[in-house]
């Protein structure tokens, strides 16, 4: 017989129609081309559900949700996790209260990536939207959203992310030529999130367009 699983399978279901629910509505945005992105969500304070690597991610199935442990190795399952597991599970292991995690490559998210790349950091300030994040409760917040040098080494790209949470509170960062990493409490509070980080990203885009100042 074999040994009962470390978490609840259960909950696993449950998360997994989530995951593929919000997923497929992000892939019709057109957010996860040609098989990008990924996305997880915290299970119990040492398991995660993850996407498994190089899955359309507009037509997932329970077959392409598995389970990993907060250093990204795959538990109850001989499936292959994202390629990017470690970029989740580094900030479930950090902060608690973080409950989903979402990795999307939009056209915006890409670009904005590629023209901040040199300065390393979006400033966003003066947009009514900065209120969708939490703890911001004034449009007068300003937020700088990193720009990280893009790699397929991600234990470093870990240690830079953790780096930088040392100093400061992120709700998502962006890689250079790649994309951005969102996330939340939870499905809901992360994909307000990501989808604040799409919108003002779109408007620093169009205002640079438009030749105002920056
Ligand atoms: C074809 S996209 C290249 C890998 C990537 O950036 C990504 O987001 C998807 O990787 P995964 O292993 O999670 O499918
Ligand atoms: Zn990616």
């Amino acid at each position: 017989m074999s040994a009962p699983l470390p978490y609840d399978t259960q909950q696993l279901r449950h998360t997994a129609g989530e995951i593929i629910t919000n997923v497929r509505e992000l892939s019709h945005a057109g957010w996860t081309p040609a098989t990008s992105s990924n996305f997880s969500r915290r299970l119990d304070p040492r398991h995660a559900a993850i996407t498994v690597s190089g899955r359309d991610k507009g037509r997932l199935t329970e077959d392409d949700i598995m389970v990993v442990d907060l250093d990204g190795r795959a538990v109850g399952s001989d499936h292959r996790p994202s390629a990017e597991t470690l970029l989740h599970t580094q900030l479930y292991r950090r902060f608690p209260d973080i409950g989903c995690v979402l990795h999307t490559h939009s056209q915006v998210q890409t670009i904005a990536s590629r023209l901040y790349a040199g300065v390393g950091r979006v400033h966003l300030e003066g947009y009514e939207l900065l209120k969708a994040f939490a703890g911001n409760t004034t449009h007068e917040a300003a937020i700088d959203v990193p720009v990280f040098a893009n790699t397929q080494d991600m234990p470093t790209l870990a240690a830079q992310v953790d780096a930088l949470l040392d100093r400061q509170r992120l709700w998502g960062y962006l890689i250079d030529g790649h994309g951005l990493y969102a996330w939340g409490a939870d499905m809901a509070e992360a994909r307000r999130h990501l989808e604040a980080f799409e919108f003002l990203l779109g408007c620093e885009l169009e205002l640079r367009k438009l030749g105002c100042p920056q």
